[in-house]
Protein backbone atom coordinates (compact mmCIF):
# COMPACT_ATOMS: atom_id res chain seq x y z
CA UNK A 1 0.00 0.00 0.00
CA UNK A 2 1.19 3.55 -0.95
CA UNK A 3 2.27 5.57 2.31
CA UNK A 4 1.32 8.97 0.27
CA UNK A 5 -0.93 9.16 -2.33
CA UNK A 6 -1.59 12.96 -3.67
CA UNK A 7 -4.27 13.33 -6.43
CA UNK A 8 -4.79 16.47 -8.59
CA UNK A 9 -4.11 18.66 -5.40
CA UNK A 10 -3.91 22.33 -5.78
CA UNK A 11 -4.11 25.73 -4.24
CA UNK A 12 -4.79 29.43 -4.91
CA UNK A 13 -4.23 32.17 -2.93
CA UNK A 14 -6.90 34.78 -5.11
CA UNK A 15 -5.49 34.95 -8.25
CA UNK A 16 -2.13 32.91 -7.56
CA UNK A 17 -1.71 29.69 -7.70
CA UNK A 18 0.81 28.01 -5.09
CA UNK A 19 -0.19 24.36 -6.39
CA UNK A 20 -1.15 23.11 -9.55
CA UNK A 21 -2.81 19.67 -9.84
CA UNK A 22 0.11 17.80 -8.44
CA UNK A 23 -0.20 13.81 -7.95
CA UNK A 24 2.10 11.42 -6.84
CA UNK A 25 2.15 8.69 -4.78
CA UNK A 26 4.62 7.41 -2.30
CA UNK A 27 5.58 3.96 -0.66
CA UNK A 28 7.49 2.75 2.58
CA UNK A 29 11.40 3.91 2.59
CA UNK A 30 11.14 5.95 -0.30
CA UNK A 31 12.93 9.75 -0.02
CA UNK A 32 11.06 11.82 -2.06
CA UNK A 33 13.27 15.33 -2.98
CA UNK A 34 11.01 18.33 -3.68
CA UNK A 35 12.98 20.51 -5.86
CA UNK A 36 11.93 23.93 -7.35
CA UNK A 37 12.72 27.88 -8.13
CA UNK A 38 11.65 30.02 -4.86
CA UNK A 39 7.79 30.13 -4.94
CA UNK A 40 7.51 27.09 -6.57
CA UNK A 41 4.93 25.91 -4.95
CA UNK A 42 7.36 23.27 -2.44
CA UNK A 43 6.75 24.58 0.83
CA UNK A 44 2.60 24.94 0.11
CA UNK A 45 2.76 21.67 -0.50
CA UNK A 46 4.10 20.85 2.40
CA UNK A 47 1.35 22.56 4.15
CA UNK A 48 -1.23 20.74 2.51
CA UNK A 49 0.05 17.82 3.22
CA UNK A 50 0.80 18.17 6.77
CA UNK A 51 -2.53 19.57 7.26
CA UNK A 52 -1.97 23.41 8.36
CA UNK A 53 -3.72 24.52 4.96
CA UNK A 54 -6.59 23.25 3.07
CA UNK A 55 -6.69 22.56 -0.21
CA UNK A 56 -8.49 24.67 -3.08
CA UNK A 57 -9.06 21.15 -4.89
CA UNK A 58 -7.71 17.32 -5.21
CA UNK A 59 -7.34 15.61 -2.58
CA UNK A 60 -4.49 12.87 -0.75
CA UNK A 61 -4.02 10.59 1.91
CA UNK A 62 -0.97 9.14 4.22
CA UNK A 63 -1.42 5.33 5.23
CA UNK A 64 -4.70 5.13 3.62
CA UNK A 65 -6.07 8.11 5.50
CA UNK A 66 -7.78 10.90 3.51
CA UNK A 67 -6.25 14.17 4.01
CA UNK A 68 -10.16 15.25 4.83
CA UNK A 69 -9.23 13.69 8.48
CA UNK A 70 -6.29 16.34 10.08
CA UNK A 71 -6.69 14.87 13.35
CA UNK A 72 -5.81 11.66 12.18
CA UNK A 73 -3.91 12.80 9.42
CA UNK A 74 -1.60 14.38 12.16
CA UNK A 75 -1.13 11.00 14.64
CA UNK A 76 0.73 9.92 11.28
CA UNK A 77 2.94 12.21 9.98
CA UNK A 78 6.08 14.03 11.11
CA UNK A 79 7.39 17.87 10.25
CA UNK A 80 10.27 19.67 10.71
CA UNK A 81 8.92 22.99 9.21
CA UNK A 82 10.83 25.66 7.42
CA UNK A 83 12.07 27.60 10.31
CA UNK A 84 11.33 25.65 13.51
CA UNK A 85 11.73 27.75 16.59
CA UNK A 86 13.06 25.90 20.08
CA UNK A 87 12.47 26.92 24.07
CA UNK A 88 16.30 27.59 24.52
CA UNK A 89 16.40 26.99 28.07
CA UNK A 90 14.95 23.50 28.08
CA UNK A 91 17.26 20.28 27.31
CA UNK A 92 17.13 18.38 24.37
CA UNK A 93 15.83 15.92 26.50
CA UNK A 94 13.24 17.94 28.39
CA UNK A 95 11.90 19.02 24.74
CA UNK A 96 11.81 15.65 23.07
CA UNK A 97 10.31 14.33 26.46
CA UNK A 98 7.48 16.93 26.56
CA UNK A 99 6.63 16.33 22.93
CA UNK A 100 6.50 12.56 23.70
CA UNK A 101 3.98 13.20 26.53
CA UNK A 102 1.30 15.63 24.07
CA UNK A 103 1.25 11.94 21.98
CA UNK A 104 -0.33 10.65 25.03
CA UNK A 105 2.90 8.94 26.85
CA UNK A 106 3.40 8.58 30.72
CA UNK A 107 6.05 9.83 32.39
CA UNK A 108 8.29 7.00 32.18
CA UNK A 109 7.76 6.03 28.61
CA UNK A 110 7.97 9.56 27.69
CA UNK A 111 11.63 9.95 28.95
CA UNK A 112 12.90 6.69 27.37
CA UNK A 113 11.45 7.74 23.86
CA UNK A 114 13.22 10.82 24.22
CA UNK A 115 16.65 9.51 24.67
CA UNK A 116 15.66 6.55 22.32
CA UNK A 117 15.47 9.60 19.79
CA UNK A 118 18.21 11.64 20.83
CA UNK A 119 20.67 8.36 20.22
CA UNK A 120 19.71 8.11 17.14
CA UNK A 121 20.22 11.59 15.99
CA UNK A 122 23.42 11.57 17.08
CA UNK A 123 22.59 13.97 20.33
CA UNK A 124 23.00 11.29 22.89
CA UNK A 125 25.93 13.14 24.72
CA UNK A 126 24.02 16.56 24.79
CA UNK A 127 20.83 15.37 25.48
CA UNK A 128 21.03 17.16 28.87
CA UNK A 129 22.71 20.64 27.58
CA UNK A 130 20.10 23.78 27.19
CA UNK A 131 19.08 23.68 23.45
CA UNK A 132 20.65 27.15 23.29
CA UNK A 133 23.83 25.81 23.37
CA UNK A 134 23.33 23.75 20.34
CA UNK A 135 24.48 24.55 16.80
CA UNK A 136 22.23 24.98 13.89
CA UNK A 137 22.93 21.17 12.87
CA UNK A 138 22.28 20.26 16.37
CA UNK A 139 18.91 21.76 16.65
CA UNK A 140 17.84 20.79 13.02
CA UNK A 141 18.57 17.23 14.31
CA UNK A 142 16.67 17.68 17.14
CA UNK A 143 13.64 19.14 15.31
CA UNK A 144 14.00 15.72 13.07
CA UNK A 145 14.23 13.32 16.34
CA UNK A 146 11.00 15.43 17.45
CA UNK A 147 9.11 14.78 14.07
CA UNK A 148 10.05 11.22 14.99
CA UNK A 149 8.08 11.12 18.20
CA UNK A 150 4.82 9.73 17.61
CA UNK A 151 6.38 6.86 14.56
CA UNK A 152 5.48 8.41 11.90
CA UNK A 153 4.46 6.97 8.84
CA UNK A 154 5.67 10.24 6.30
CA UNK A 155 7.98 12.46 7.29
CA UNK A 156 8.29 15.91 5.78
CA UNK A 157 10.92 17.77 6.47
CA UNK A 158 11.61 21.72 5.04
CA UNK A 159 14.79 22.51 3.49
CA UNK A 160 16.35 20.56 6.49
CA UNK A 161 19.82 21.29 5.41
CA UNK A 162 19.90 25.21 5.01
CA UNK A 163 22.55 27.19 6.65
CA UNK A 164 24.40 24.22 7.56
CA UNK A 165 27.98 23.56 6.97
CA UNK A 166 29.12 20.37 4.98
CA UNK A 167 29.99 17.93 7.73
CA UNK A 168 25.99 19.39 9.30
CA UNK A 169 24.46 19.14 6.13
CA UNK A 170 26.39 15.20 6.02
CA UNK A 171 24.83 14.38 9.29
CA UNK A 172 21.86 15.13 8.22
CA UNK A 173 21.97 13.42 5.40
CA UNK A 174 22.57 10.68 7.58
CA UNK A 175 19.77 10.68 9.40
CA UNK A 176 17.34 10.85 6.96
CA UNK A 177 18.74 7.79 5.50
CA UNK A 178 18.51 6.25 8.67
CA UNK A 179 14.86 7.21 8.88
CA UNK A 180 13.88 5.67 5.47
CA UNK A 181 15.88 2.45 5.96
CA UNK A 182 15.27 1.51 9.59
CA UNK A 183 12.33 2.76 10.66
CA UNK A 184 10.64 2.44 6.46
CA UNK A 185 9.06 5.70 6.73
CA UNK A 186 8.85 7.83 3.74
CA UNK A 187 10.62 10.77 3.87
CA UNK A 188 9.17 13.77 1.78
CA UNK A 189 12.57 16.37 1.59
CA UNK A 190 12.62 19.65 0.40
CA UNK A 191 15.82 21.38 -0.87
CA UNK A 192 17.89 23.62 -3.10
CA UNK A 193 20.79 21.82 -3.10
CA UNK A 194 20.52 19.33 -6.04
CA UNK A 195 23.61 16.88 -4.65
CA UNK A 196 21.75 15.97 -1.75
CA UNK A 197 19.03 14.62 -3.53
CA UNK A 198 21.55 12.78 -5.94
CA UNK A 199 22.87 11.03 -3.18
CA UNK A 200 19.99 10.14 -1.14
CA UNK A 201 16.46 10.62 -3.12
CA UNK A 202 15.06 7.81 -4.66
CA UNK A 203 12.17 10.10 -6.06
CA UNK A 204 12.69 13.14 -7.59
CA UNK A 205 9.39 15.96 -8.11
CA UNK A 206 10.44 18.91 -9.89
CA UNK A 207 8.16 21.89 -9.06
CA UNK A 208 8.05 25.01 -11.48
CA UNK A 209 5.09 27.39 -10.65
CA UNK A 210 2.96 25.14 -8.76
CA UNK A 211 3.44 22.42 -11.33
CA UNK A 212 5.11 19.13 -11.39
CA UNK A 213 7.64 19.63 -14.16
CA UNK A 214 9.27 15.97 -13.84
CA UNK A 215 8.93 13.27 -11.50
CA UNK A 216 10.53 10.15 -11.29
CA UNK A 217 14.20 8.72 -10.35
CA UNK A 218 17.04 10.63 -10.75
CA UNK A 219 18.05 8.75 -14.06
CA UNK A 220 14.36 8.78 -15.78
CA UNK A 221 14.31 13.14 -14.53
CA UNK A 222 17.45 13.24 -16.69
CA UNK A 223 16.18 11.29 -19.73
CA UNK A 224 13.13 13.24 -20.17
CA UNK A 225 15.16 16.55 -19.66
CA UNK A 226 17.78 14.44 -22.43
CA UNK A 227 20.29 16.18 -19.72
CA UNK A 228 23.30 14.31 -18.30
CA UNK A 229 23.45 16.44 -14.46
CA UNK A 230 20.88 17.45 -12.55
CA UNK A 231 21.16 20.67 -12.09
CA UNK A 232 21.39 21.40 -16.57
CA UNK A 233 17.81 18.71 -15.87
CA UNK A 234 16.40 21.32 -13.22
CA UNK A 235 17.66 24.30 -15.54
CA UNK A 236 15.52 23.52 -18.66
CA UNK A 237 12.64 22.39 -16.87
CA UNK A 238 11.77 25.38 -14.80
CA UNK A 239 13.45 27.45 -17.39
CA UNK A 240 15.16 28.73 -15.02
CA UNK A 241 18.49 28.63 -17.23
CA UNK A 242 18.23 32.34 -18.55
CA UNK A 243 21.36 34.65 -18.94
N1 LIG B 1 0.01 33.05 2.43
C1 LIG B 1 0.21 33.32 1.14
N2 LIG B 1 -0.55 34.26 0.51
C2 LIG B 1 -0.36 34.51 -0.80
N3 LIG B 1 0.54 33.91 -1.59
C3 LIG B 1 1.32 32.99 -1.01
C4 LIG B 1 1.21 32.64 0.39
N4 LIG B 1 2.13 31.68 0.66
C5 LIG B 1 2.79 31.43 -0.50
N5 LIG B 1 2.31 32.21 -1.50
C6 LIG B 1 2.75 32.20 -2.90
O1 LIG B 1 2.66 30.89 -3.38
C7 LIG B 1 3.75 30.58 -4.23
C8 LIG B 1 4.48 29.36 -3.71
O2 LIG B 1 5.15 29.70 -2.50
P1 LIG B 1 5.96 28.61 -1.64
O3 LIG B 1 6.42 29.29 -0.39
O4 LIG B 1 5.15 27.39 -1.51
O5 LIG B 1 7.21 28.33 -2.58
P2 LIG B 1 8.56 27.55 -2.27
O6 LIG B 1 8.80 26.63 -3.44
O7 LIG B 1 8.52 26.91 -0.94
O8 LIG B 1 9.64 28.72 -2.29
P3 LIG B 1 11.06 28.89 -1.52
O9 LIG B 1 12.03 27.99 -2.24
O10 LIG B 1 11.37 30.34 -1.74
O11 LIG B 1 10.85 28.52 -0.07
C9 LIG B 1 4.61 31.84 -4.31
O12 LIG B 1 4.23 32.56 -5.46
C10 LIG B 1 4.23 32.58 -3.04
O13 LIG B 1 4.39 33.98 -3.22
Amino acid sequence: MSTLEVVRLSKRYGERTAVDDLSFTARQGDIIGLLGPNGAGKTTTIRLLTTILRPSGGSFAVAGISGDHPAQIRQRIGVLPESAGYPGRQTGRDYLRYAARLFGRDRRDAGAAADRLLAEVGLGERAGSRISTYSRGMRQRLGIARALINEPVVVFLDEPTLGLDPAGQREILATVELIAQQRGATVVLSTHTLTEVEQICNTVLILDHGRLRAAGSVADVLTAAGTTSLGDAFLSLTGENRP
